[in-house]
């Protein structure tokens, strides 16, 4: 009784989250908040007819997050940090050095996904990531390969090496936890996408410079170029938030949703029986001229400046029922990555880089995204 609330709290203190004091023997916070429930009882009744509702209704929520923050950011932003520190380690002779921001973006990912929706770091779940990662392009090869009905019960090499690496998987994560295909989800849709995204966020930065120095000089002039930026900080990043959704638009990393009719419907006048497999083509919706004008295929941020979006034209998460819902995290990771990012490195693209955008699952470059980086 007295010592598990100590390792829980223990436990979030080591992923940079912290919160009320515990009290001895005092039923862990509940006198407080029965304290701070009191208190916002017996505050003057307001003359006048506000809507101001939290504070009396949840008051230890309203104190406790003001006072200590919600909980992903700083997670996140030491995973940021840890990911800089290394980078800085690369560059001993303090010159311009190169490195395959594509490989970082996605052992970065793969840790903030294990530390806010698994508690763990990237060490422990890299199995399961190593052998997701080895069942992309088979499972790429399955969605396009022509479809002879029973096929994927054959045990042809191909599904053999299929069915053990889902082997693997289950075993790895039943020793983790029990809901097991909500965790493949998680780790597959939580880290694949938004690496994708800020690997694609880095490299148009590099090759347009403009846009690289604007959106640093939004962010120094936020926060400086040493703190790590907070979710007030991340309200004011404007212009790193339409970077980032024009990165959305040209390389969606969900590229095509797919959907399978249930039964027989009618779509734009056309009957689909039940059972037709749809494509929803994201990233031609987001390229399609007619909609977004002539230069439809050039960066331009500055489209996402003021007008509303049209959800029909610009739906990288999704829409409807099935709307991603890692969207608010993926936004925070990618704007918090990418801010600290341009705090303490100035990049340009590598001569080394070849520009080969393929989809394998999600939209990724094919021969890696080597940029050339420059500590500040
Ligand atoms: C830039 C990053 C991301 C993009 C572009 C993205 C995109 C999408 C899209 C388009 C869907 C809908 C698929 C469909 O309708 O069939 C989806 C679903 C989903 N995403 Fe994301 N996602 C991103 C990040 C994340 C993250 C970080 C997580 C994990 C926390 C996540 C977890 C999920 C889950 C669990 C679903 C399934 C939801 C459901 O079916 O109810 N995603 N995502």
């Amino acid at each position: 009784h007295v010592w598990h609330p100590r390792r829980i709290q223990g436990h979030f203190r080591r992923q940079g989250i912290s919160g009320p004091p515990r009290r001895l023997l005092a039923g862990g916070n509940a006198g407080e908040i029965r304290r701070m429930y009191a208190r916002a009882a017996q505050s003057p009744r307001k003359p006048e007819f506000r809507h101001d509702v939290p504070g009396s209704v949840a008051p230890h929520y309203a104190q406790w997050s003001a006072r200590y923050g919600q909980s992903w950011i700083p997670v996140i932003a030491t995973s940021v940090a840890n990911m800089l520190d290394r980078w800085e380690v690369l560059n001993q002779k303090n010159s311009e050095f190169e490195i395959d921001v594509h490989k970082e973006c996605h052992n970065f990912s793969a840790d903030v996904i294990s530390r806010v929706a698994f508690g763990s770091n990237f060490e422990e779940g890299k199995r399961i990531f190593q052998l997701q990662e080895e069942q992309i392009p088979l499972v790429s090869m399955a969605l396009r390969s022509l479809y002879i009905p029973g096929f994927r019960f054959l045990p042809t090499a191909n599904n053999r090496k299929r069915w053990k690496l889902n082997k693997e998987i289950r075993e790895s994560l039943q020793t983790l936890i029990q809901i097991i295909d909500e965790c493949k989800t998680f780790y597959f849709a939580g880290k694949e996408t938004t690496a994708n995204a800020l690997t694609w966020a880095i490299l148009l930065l590099a090759l347009h410079h403009d846009w690289q120095v604007k959106a640093r000089e939004e962010v120094t002039s936020t926060c400086g170029m040493q703190k790590h930026p907070d979710a007030e900080d991340l309200n004011r990043f404007k212009l790193v938030g339409m970077i980032l959704k024009e990165t959305l638009r040209l390389y969606s990393p969900a590229a095509l949703i797919n959907r399978m009719t249930c039964k027989d419907v009618e779509l734009g006048g056309i009957n689909i029986p039940a059972g037709t497999f749809l494509y929803m083509p994201v990233i031609s919706i987001h390229h399609d001229a007619e909609f977004w004008g002539p230069d439809a295929d050039e960066f331009n941020p500055l489209r996402f400046s003021n007008k509303g979006e049209n959800p029909a034209a610009f739906f990288p998460f999704g829409l409807g029922q099935r709307i991603c819902v890692g969207q608010n995290l993926a936004n925070i990771e990618l704007k918090l990555a990418l801010s600290m990012i341009l705090q303490r490195f100035e990049f340009v693209l590598s001569p080394s880089y070849v520009h080969a955008p393929r989809l394998l699952m999600t939209i990724e470059p094919q021969f890696g995204a080597q940029v050339l980086l420059r500590k500040i």
